[in-house]
């Protein structure tokens, strides 16, 4: 029986594994992690995080081919496949912070794992990292192998967050990257006989490992950009009358465009897009690209305008101050079906608000008041370590908001600033309410206020 171990049982490491387990009944699946109360969650009913259908999945395997475990040498020890899903955050000190990733985790995990195996391995990089890491790691093993044969692989992960059971069930493609000698191409093969279990050979990809680590920070890079693009047409859109979903629908009907990711919104949140481009930045300042760098960069700024814009609209719609309104915020994840809260828009527009003394009440269903609480308290780029623990995963109660009797209870003019473009804004006119939605036509009383900073 082919033995795999996952070190990191997070929001990719448990979803991943619980869906190899699931579509290979034949493989012995072990997820490992030193974080004790995400294990006990993952073994609990509880599970530590949120993703739809994940519960029926992990139901389905776990005690049988799937378990989770902190005994993390044990199981690594019994691999044949070690995959590597711990966290690669962005650097908080020393060169390169603010931009690099912090490869901390990542280097412990294979010390731990040159220390404790006793047998070949088969090494695979799911976690996001940047190209050429696998050259660093191939060191760490080499030179305290013992004459052990070690084999990296990358393997990036392109699930999203909200529908990772569903991506991971019918991906796009699979993307291996290895070492193009003998041996490398014949773990390339051993991991590819896992996923053609259930993915088409053709959705199989196989490159050299530094094409496969750079397309993981190139996908992410070109998927923020397509909504930094359209984010910036929304601005232009709010300032000449035109429609921004109108736009979107228009411009994504050239097949060459296409119509995903061009939805307009507050900006991007999420683990990934942000950490993603300042490493891909880092690695071109660091290969002496400047240019390239400050293209990718450029990404990041506009979302960053973008969240101030959308919290400047608020203060200059209610005669620039906020001071003592009560405010309230529906949602507060950095997007809809996921408990996840790391680098949530929502955060900065919190931030602006109390900043400018605001009375904030929140409410996601997904999110508990302890970790919006602590977001909120946190420094930028700290919620990714592993100290952080993300929050249990939620009772997802479901509400329909009464809006008529919303608007009787609040004070007049009543205002709703939709970040996502998913209110019915003509309703909530009918209604009475003052209503902005993202690079849409503006109403009469945004049109008065002072232009925005
Ligand atoms: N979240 C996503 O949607 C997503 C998608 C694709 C790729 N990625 C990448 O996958 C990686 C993991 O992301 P995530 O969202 O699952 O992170 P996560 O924080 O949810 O999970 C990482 C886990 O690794 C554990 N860990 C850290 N060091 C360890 C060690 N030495 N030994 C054992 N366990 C250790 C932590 O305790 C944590 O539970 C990152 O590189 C990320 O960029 C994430
Ligand atoms: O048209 C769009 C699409 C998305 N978003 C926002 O973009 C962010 C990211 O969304 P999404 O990409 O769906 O979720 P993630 O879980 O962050 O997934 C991204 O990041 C992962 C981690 O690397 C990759 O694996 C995925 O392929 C990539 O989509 C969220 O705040 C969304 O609200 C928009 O504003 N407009």
């Amino acid at each position: 029986m082919v033995k795999i171990c996952c070190i990191g049982a997070g929001y990719v490491g448990g979803p991943t594994m619980a869906v190899i387990a699931v579509k290979c009944p034949a493989i012995e699946v072990v997820v490992v992690d030193i974080s004790k109360p995400r294990i006990d969650a993952w073994n609990s009913d509880k599970l530590p995080i949120y993703e739809p259908g994940l519960d029926e999945v992990v139901k389905a395997c776990r005690g049988k081919n799937l378990f989770f475990s902190t005994d993390v040498e044990k199981h690594v020890a019994e691999a044949d496949i070690i995959f590597v899903s711990v966290n690669t955050p962005t650097k908080t000190r020393g060169l390169g912070a603010g931009k690099a990733a912090d490869l901390t985790y990542w280097e412990s995990a294979a010390r731990m794992i040159a220390d404790v195996s006793k047998s070949d391995k088969i090494v695979v990089e799911k976690s996001t990292v940047p190209v050429k890491t696998a050259e660093a790691i191939e060191k760490i093993l080499t030179h305290n192998s013992k004459g052990i044969n070690y084999q990296i692989l990358s393997n990036p992960e392109f699930l999203a967050e909200g529908t990772a059971i569903e991506d991971l069930f019918k991906p796009d493609r699979v993307l291996i990257g290895g070492r193009e000698t003998p041996e490398g191409r014949k773990a390339v093969q051993a991991l590819k006989e896992v996923y053609a279990h259930w993915v088409p050979e053709e959705n199989i990809i196989t490159t050299n490992l530094w094409s496969a680590e750079l397309s993981k920070l190139a996908a992410n890079a070109f998927l923020a950009q397509r909504i930094s693009s359209v984010n910036a047409m929304s601005a232009l859109c709010e300032a000449t009358g035109a429609n921004v979903s109108e736009v979107s629908y228009a411009i994504g009907k050239d097949s060459r465009i296409g119509p995903k990711f061009l939805n307009a919104s507050v900006g991007f949140g999420g683990s990934c897009f942000q950490k993603d481009i300042l490493n891909l930045v880092y690695i071109c300042e660091c290969n002496g690209l400047p240019e390239v760098a400050n293209y990718w960069k450029q990404v990041i700024k506009i979302n960053d305008y973008q969240k101030s814009r959308f919290v400047n609209r608020v203060v200059s719609s209610m005669f620039n101050t906020v001071s003592g309104k009560k405010v309230a915020i529906l949602g507060f994840a950095f997007k809809k079906d996921t408990g996840d809260t790391r680098e949530t828009p929502a955060i900065d527009v919190c931030k602006g608000l109390l900043g400018d003394k605001a009375h904030v009440s929140i409410y996601d269903p997904e999110v508990t008041e302890d970790q919006i609480q602590r977001d909120l308290a946190m420094n930028k780029f700290d919620w990714d370590h592993p100290m952080h623990l993300q929050p249990a995963s939620p009772s997802a109660i479901k509400q329909e908001l009464d809006y008529q009797k919303i608007f009787d209870n609040m004070q007049k003019p009543a205002f709703i600033f939709d970040g996502r473009n998913v209110v019915d804004a003509e309703k909530l006119r009918g209604i009475g309410f003052i209503v902005y939605s993202i690079g849409k036509p503006l109403d009469a009383w945004l049109k008065d206020m002072p232009a925005i900073a």
